[in-house]
């Protein structure tokens, strides 16, 4: 991440602020095989991070920048007891929609039956949710999931869900508004996004990428409008070689213009990851696709060449496609991406679905992506969808425009952290605040920005 973007110690401007990454060593060896196990690696991660977190909030007080607020993101709940060891206040910042929270909660409470080993098929009625098919829940919490640490990690964190003064959400009230509110009742819930949109700061300079993105802008000039079809699974999600073989003939056979990114395998030993294109596909697409190892999303997803995004559902790119008023075509594999697909496609009515993620266990034809794409780029349902999405697009502007719902709710945030800092100032910690510290691996630009 710092390699990719650049990044220096030094102060970046960003809004009417600055913003700067600190990082510490996970005193682990590069290449350390423990690294690949979720559970062993979260352990070290609190070992360490306990002691140094607060060695770096000392540091940063005596240089004159004492911190006042620890916000975590979910995998590292016990950022929370840093924070209270410190009498600070803290925050969580839930990375994903108020649907999974809500799914996650009442699971974590027993308070609805979940799918389980003897009724794994079972729907989910939620409050203030559509139904979900029991392949719509959030599939870490299938019984027969090959995620269960992340089940752990994501559920170990209600259970410290009372100490945070505020949980500040990568959604907006306008898209989950009866959820938000009842949810609200239980957390102090503050909807505060799209991040990566902020007004205040419209060119930002501070990434989070973990790669360098690849040239592609240029290329996307020379398309028609509405034209091409950007295809991207985000960060982490891999797929078997039969499956990229399906992908890449699919998008060939339907004729589309497309822009692939195509992620190098995470270590480049790890056979298992290697995936090819076909023989001669380059060849084949020709001038009409262009492959890369990553894109800079937000550019392409705003550009005008193109007509819709093939997306695995990550909230992330959720979020980008619904701010950018681009459709998509939903190609969930696991985790929030299956109950994010269900959003996208039945009630935030901007996709088409092209399969249904992990309880599915198969192949994906390139039939059945040739017709999928043609569908999303031609005819009525692409209309339809990008009326929609225009409209989702004009509301998540307006959420963090000035006087917005998210823009007043990052305010309200603000004023409440500083009715902390004075009632945990009586308690001991009383040196003025400047700083807040922002612990997530997911891209809080905005949020940085707008707490400036
Ligand atoms: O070529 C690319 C591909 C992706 N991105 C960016 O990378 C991020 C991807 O985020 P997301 O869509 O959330 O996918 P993942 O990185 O895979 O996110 C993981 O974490 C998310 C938040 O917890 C979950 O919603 C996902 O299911 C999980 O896969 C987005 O900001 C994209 O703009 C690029 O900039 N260039």
């Amino acid at each position: 991440m710092r390699k990719a973007n650049n990044i220096t110690d030094e102060l970046t401007p960003c809004g009417d602020g600055f913003i700067r990454f600190e990082f510490f060593d996970d005193g682990w060896e590069k290449g350390d095989i423990r690294c690949e196990d979720l559970d062993q690696y979260l352990s070290q991660l609190e070992l360490v991070g306990k002691q140094v977190i607060p060695q770096m909030i000392r540091k940063n007080a005596e240089q004159g920048r004492p911190v006042s607020c620890l916000i975590n993101n979910p995998f590292i709940p016990w950022v929370t007891d840093v924070a209270t060891s410190l009498g600070l206040p803290s925050a969580m910042l839930w990375v994903q929609s108020c649907a999974c929270f809500a799914a996650y909660y009442h699971y974590h409470h027993g308070i609805v039956p979940f799918p389980d080993v003897e009724h794994p098929e079972i729907d989910v009625q939620l409050p203030c949710m559509p139904l979900l098919k029991y392949d719509e829940v959030p599939s870490f919490l299938y019984p027969t999931t090959p995620f269960a640490s992340l089940r752990r990690a994501i559920l170990g964190q209600y259970k410290n869900l009372d100490k945070p003064f505020c949980i500040l959400m990568e959604t907006f009230e306008e898209l989950e508004p009866e959820l938000i509110q009842h949810m609200s009742e239980i957390f102090p819930i503050k909807a505060v996004g799209p991040l990566f949109r902020n007004p205040k700061v419209p060119k930002t300079t501070v990434q989070g990428d973990f790669r360098k993105a690849d040239d592609c802008i240029e290329w996307l000039d020379t398309k028609p409008p509405s034209t091409v079809v950007y295809v991207s699974f985000g960060s982490v999600v891999e797929f078997k070689q039969d499956q990229w073989n399906e992908i890449a003939h699919g998008l060939l056979n339907s004729g589309v213009s497309f822009l692939l990114v195509m992620k190098l395998p995470p270590q480049k030993d790890a056979g298992q990851y290697l995936h090819v294109l076909p023989d001669g596909f380059l060849e084949k697409a020709g001038n009409k696709g262009k492959v890369v190892k990553w894109s800079p999303q937000e550019k392409v997803l705003a550009h005008p060449s193109v007509a819709c995004f093939v997306t695995h559902c990550g909230w992330n790119s959720s979020m980008e496609a619904l701010t950018s008023g681009m459709p998509v075509v939903a190609f969930p594999q696991w985790g929030d991406q299956v109950t994010n697909a269900k959003y996208l496609v039945d009630i935030f009515k901007v996709g088409a679905r092209m399969c249904r993620g992990e309880a599915e266990n198969r192949l994906i034809t390139r039939d059945e992506i040739e017709k999928c794409l043609l569908e999303a780029t031609a005819g009525p349902k692409a209309v339809e969808m990008k009326q929609n999405a225009m409209k989702w697009k004009e509301a998540a502007e307006a959420a963090v425009a000035e006087g917005g719902s998210s823009d007043r709710n990052i305010g309200c945030f603000i004023d409440e952290m500083s009715l902390e800092i004075a009632r945990k100032c009586n308690g001991g910690y009383n040196e003025a605040p400047k700083s807040v510290v922002v612990n997530s691996n997911e891209k809080v630009v905005g949020l940085a920005g707008s707490l400036a």
